[in-house]
């Protein structure tokens, strides 16, 4: 299902911290026989420009003719050799210089840039830290899947429970697919 919707978005974002532990190629090839891929432009935020050179997100193309190479949101403070490198590579760097106070670009900037690129379906996959960036960024997000798979995942440590400062979402649909449960829904009204 994570591939069909990549399919129904201009592109697909993540941030540098899910580059570096998955190193994901973010593109929507697991669908259906038949079903011609439409894949997402990948963008992601990397403000101090850590994308590895071997990252597989950088190889796209030459794997498969039909992938993008991607969009790297990087912050002012970006190393420019790294930059240099990188868009040699075929990536595009595009700099935000409107940060917040940790040096992250700002999402209403982030998200604007996109647009007016042409990515006006955007979907956010992960990870923690970028998600909860855009929850916290009032009416960035239209709707939310939340998938939950039969997976025990993390080591023993806990994390908090509960995130006072995330809004509450309102659930508009479940359906189980194969083992998974898949729930739509949007933010709730405060
Ligand atoms: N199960 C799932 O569906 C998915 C899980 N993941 C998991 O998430 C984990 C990675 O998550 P995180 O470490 O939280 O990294 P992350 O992927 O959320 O990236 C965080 C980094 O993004 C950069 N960033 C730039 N602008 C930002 C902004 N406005 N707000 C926040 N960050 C900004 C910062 O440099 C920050 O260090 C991995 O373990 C990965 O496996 C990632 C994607 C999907
Ligand atoms: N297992 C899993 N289920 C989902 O529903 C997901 N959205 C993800 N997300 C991330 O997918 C990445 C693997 O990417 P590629 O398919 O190689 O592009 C990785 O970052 C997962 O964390 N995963």
């Amino acid at each position: 299902m994570t591939h069909r919707m990549r399919a129904t978005h201009d592109a697909i974002l993540v941030g540098i911290g899910t580059v570096l532990c998955d190193n994901p190629q973010l593109s929507a090839r697991l669908l259906p026989a038949g079903e011609t891929p439409c894949h997402p432009q990948p963008v992601v935020l990397d403000p101090m420009l850590r994308t590895p050179m071997d990252a597989r997100l950088l190889a796209g193309p030459k794997d498969n003719a039909d992938l993008k190479m991607p969009w790297i949101v990087a912050g002012p403070n970006a190393d420019s050799g790294k930059r240099r490198l990188l868009e040699e590579l075929g990536a595009t760097v595009i700099v935000v210089n409107d940060v917040d106070d940790e040096g992250r670009p700002r999402l209403g900037k982030v998200v604007g840039e996109l647009e007016r690129r042409g990515a006006k379906r955007l979907m956010v996959e992960g990870g923690a830290q970028v998600i909860r960036a855009f929850l916290r960024s009032e009416r960035m997000v239209h709707r939310l899947v939340i998938t939950i798979a039969p997976v025990y995942i993390g080591a023993a440590e806990g994390v908090p429970a509960v995130d006072t400062v995330l809004p509450h979402i309102r659930p508009l649909a479940y359906e189980q697919f194969g083992c998974d449960v898949v729930m739509v829904a949007d933010l709730q009204k405060q």
